[in-house]
């Protein structure tokens, strides 16, 4: 089996130091890097990309450790606080799981989780970042080390990469989980059991050769200029299936005790492959059963950000948000952080939002486990990167699945309330599915 290699950090003094290179194209070193850990985002919010690869410092929360985001970031910030030379370039990775108490189930013949490490934080051994056509770089090492761990990751940077020709035969597509998708439905429907439950499903995908993950992100970033794109692999043993999507929504982002986020929720009824368009934008901003499973995400992240703000603020109405497969309904969000507030505890506050969870949270977290009967692992999770000050941004991993060779299963997920017919939640997945599947399926 596959698993993240335990808890490692460096024994002695680490050392971060600043290299000038000439690389923008982040994707081609993500591509000749492959097989190694690596996180590779591209921001929705400013077209800056980061790719931080190996790992230096990882901190895990686990079965046999459940600590919080905050909990993590305060483990790695005091073992960063002696680290010598210029740290001010030094990003922490990381992610949480959807739901970090969910036993984990894996599924034969289907790509699984058991390489990932339900939340986590760490520090890659080199960052880059590029943004504007420039690109710096930051290793974090022993000290004797930073220089020939820098040469060994530029020798890895000229390696030749084979780029493997599209496949000429359209991938087969197996949809996964539609009778728990219906049964779930019917209870929030019929049986009234929880106001909103987000209920998801898998679709699971073999192509006819390896999918190339490189032109999948590029095809994603295209496509989706708007929405953050990433690619995450953790640190394990043996080959491990990457977590890739393009996701519209940002958990929070944080900002010198300014935070941001949004409410996402409430989705256009245009059919999977027909673009969202006026009509049906003006037919979502009058639906009232997606402004009432809008509601629902404004009115607790509201709730959910107060204690930790001296003032919140939010658009008056929701309006679309549109993009290439589906629009939604977005409320933008504000607030001023108390002092010593910052990401990670935002992220501890907000996630899981009733955007992809439900409402109440726990119960409707529960259901969803009875319900589905598969590990959603960091699909409707969070994931993203924060400085040492708690700055950063951290986003809902949604439009998104795993890829393993030439297998991929794909997650997407509804909000159902009373209101819901079947019929369009299943389309409305489906819409939800094409991001992916189409940077896949496509030549
Ligand atoms: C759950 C997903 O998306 C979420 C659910 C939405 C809805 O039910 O209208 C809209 C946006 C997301 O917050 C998904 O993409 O899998």
């Amino acid at each position: 089996m596959t698993r993240p290699l335990s808890q490692l950090s460096a024994p002695g003094q680490l050392a971060a130091k600043v290299f000038e290179t000439e690389h923008t194209d982040l994707l081609d070193l993500y591509r000749r890097a492959s097989g190694r850990a690596s996180s590779f985002y591209r921001r929705n919010s400013q077209g800056t990309e980061v790719l931080g690869l190996g790992v230096a410092l990882q901190f895990v929360a686990d079965d046999a450790d459940d600590a919080t985001m905050a909990e993590l970031h305060e483990r790695l910030s005091e073992r960063l606080a002696d680290v010598s030379g210029d740290t001010s370039k030094l990003r922490i990775f990381g992610w949480t799981a959807f739901d970090v108490a969910n036993s984990r189930r894996a599924h034969a013949g289907l790509p699984d989780w058991s390489a990932y490490a339900r939340r986590q934080l760490y520090v890659p051994q080199v960052l880059l970042r590029c943004r504007d056509g420039k690109t710096d770089a930051v290793v974090l090492a022993e000290p004797a080390d930073v220089d020939e761990t820098w040469a060994a990751w530029q020798e890895t940077f000229r390696s030749t990469v084979e780029i493997p020709s599209p496949s000429a035969t359209e991938p087969e597509v197996r949809w996964l989980d539609q009778d728990e998708f219906r049964r779930g439905v019917g209870l929030v429907t019929d049986e009234r059991v929880a106001p909103k439950v987000v209920l998801a499903r898998r679709a699971h995908i073999e192509a006819a050769a390896p999918i190339d993950t490189t032109t999948v992100l590029r095809r994603l970033t295209h496509a989706y200029p708007s929405c953050s794109v990433f690619a995450l692999s953790p640190h394990a043993e043996s080959p491990y299936p990457v977590f890739a999507g393009a996701t519209p929504e940002t958990l929070a982002r944080v900002n010198d005790g300014h935070v941001e986020t949004m409410a996402l929720a409430g989705t256009s009824r245009n059919d999977a492959g027909q673009a969202p368009d006026l009509a049906a934008e003006r037919a979502l901003l009058s639906s009232q059963k997606d402004l009432d499973e809008h509601r629902f995400v404004l009115d607790m992240i509201v709730d959910a950000l107060e204690p930790l703000c001296s003032s919140v603020a939010a658009d008056p109405e929701p309006r679309p948000h549109r993009l290439a497969n589906v629009s939604h309904l977005m409320t933008k969000i504000s607030g001023e952080l108390a002092e010593d507030v910052g990401l990670a505890e935002v992220v501890d506050a907000l996630h899981p939002t009733p955007a992809v969870c439900g409402t109440p949270r726990d119960l409707a977290k529960r259901l969803i486990g009875e319900i589905e009967g598969f590990d959603r692992g960091l699909y409707a999770g969070a994931f993203g990167s924060m400085d040492l000050e708690g700055n950063g941004q951290f986003d809902v991993a949604l439009r998104c699945g795993l890829i393993d060779g030439a297998s991929a299963l794909l997650f997407a997920g509804a909000g159902i309330t009373a209101d819901s017919d079947v019929d369009v939640e299943l389309t409305e997945t489906r819409s939800k599915f094409a991001p992916l599947l189409d940077a896949i399926s496509k030549e």
